[in-house]
């Protein structure tokens, strides 16, 4: 008999979670009915959808999340013993699963061979963030060469991505983030041409400075401000992909926020809203192009990982606040 752990919701949280939000418990799980197979997690996932959706989860729900698990047991020949698998599975240890992905998340997947690439990847670059940056930057930017582009939330997993991907279709690229020691690394070894610390800096005044041209495109990870601002420096007909709000995922009430209506209407936005999960049917399309990238040295990745299934929680809440560079992991 397997005892799986897991963290389920006892409070609803307000403003940034406390642990007390959760509460760690232990399952007893049934042995396994034909097709279904027995999991145990590698890596888990934190990312900042998690917090827009604790407020709808009901109460004693086991938390949601995706993970890298090892098959351990298995009656379903699609997915043998041994295989790695990444499946919305939620904060627990082992899970019984007969492959049918939760609804409305990313496909269940088995893991490709990634050769000496860890098996983390498939939570990053090769994974759910991954797809979001090369299709939303791809599909709803509609890059040229020689444009200028602006990601937000740039150091982070998608941002640090989709700032890759315009560099590589010949774009200049300006990232804003949230410290210096983030900004080093996109401008000295992802190869931004300029960053901003939206901390420190003015991101307008900035914006002016090293984009004077205007601004192309934009890939909005964070919303309220720093993305009216940039909204007011882009040109006419510039296309705008609205990624994420992580700005306002601890707020209880929507935020008051000047009005993005001007830029849009004056310089005739194009401003489109992604979820990455309108990809679900091209999903390894997605996967292959980043693991390709990555094989020829133009893609590269960085994470942050957390060591403890026990440290999940830490490891989202110093997500939230910035800590990560690349990709948050919890390695279990
Ligand atoms: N639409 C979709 O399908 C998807 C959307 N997303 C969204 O994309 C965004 C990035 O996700 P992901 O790459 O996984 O996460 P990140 O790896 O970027 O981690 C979150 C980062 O957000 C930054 N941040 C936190 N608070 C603020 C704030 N108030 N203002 C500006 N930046 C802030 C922090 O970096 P810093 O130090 O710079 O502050 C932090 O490191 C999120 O908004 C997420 O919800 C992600 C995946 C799919
Ligand atoms: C597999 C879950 C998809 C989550 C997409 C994220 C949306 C917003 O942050």
């Amino acid at each position: 008999m397997v005892k799986a752990k897991k963290f389920v919701l006892r409070k609803h949280p307000e403003g940034l979670p406390k642990s007390t939000d959760f509460k760690l418990v232990e399952e007893e799980l049934p042995p396994l009915k034909e097709n279904e197979v027995l999991t145990e997690a590698v890596f888990l996932s934190v990312d900042p959808y998690m917090r827009a959706y604790m407020s709808t989860l009901s109460l004693d729900t086991t938390m949601i999340g995706s993970q890298v698990a090892k098959i351990i047991e298995s009656r379903n020949p699609k997915y043998p013993v041994g295989k790695y698998i990444v499946g919305q599975f939620g904060w627990r240890t082992h899970t019984i699963t007969d492959g049918a992905s939760a609804a409305g998340s990313g496909p269940l997947i088995v893991l490709p061979d990634l050769g000496d690439l860890p098996l983390s990847l498939g939570l990053g670059v090769l994974g759910m963030p991954g797809n979001t940056a090369y299709f939303g930057f791809l599909e709803i930017c509609l890059p040229k060469v020689g444009e200028t582009v602006v990601v937000s939330g740039a150091a982070g997993a998608v941002g640090s991505h989709v700032g890759q991907i315009a560099k590589i279709k010949g774009c200049k690229v300006i990232g804003i983030a949230g410290t210096d020691e983030k900004g080093k690394w996109l401008t000295k070894e992802l190869g931004f041409d300029h960053f901003i610390n939206y901390k420190t800096q003015n991101v307008g005044e900035e914006l002016k400075k090293v984009a004077p041209e205007g601004v192309h495109c934009y890939f909005d990870n964070v919303g309220g401000e720093i993305s009216i601002t940039v909204m007011n420096q882009m040109k006419m007909y510039g296309r705008v992909a609205v990624c994420g709000a992580i700005s306002s995922y601890n707020e209880k009430e929507t935020p008051k926020v000047t009005s993005p209506f001007r830029p849009i209407i004056f310089q005739q936005l194009k401003v489109e809203g992604l979820y990455v999960t309108r990809w679900n049917d091209r999903w390894m399309e997605g996967i292959n192009q980043n693991l390709q990238w990555i094989k020829q040295g133009k893609l590269k990745y960085h994470e942050t990982v957390t060591e403890g299934f026990q440290n999940i929680f830490n490891a989202f809440v110093d997500m939230m606040n910035g800590g990560n560079t690349g990709k948050a992991i919890v390695k279990v």
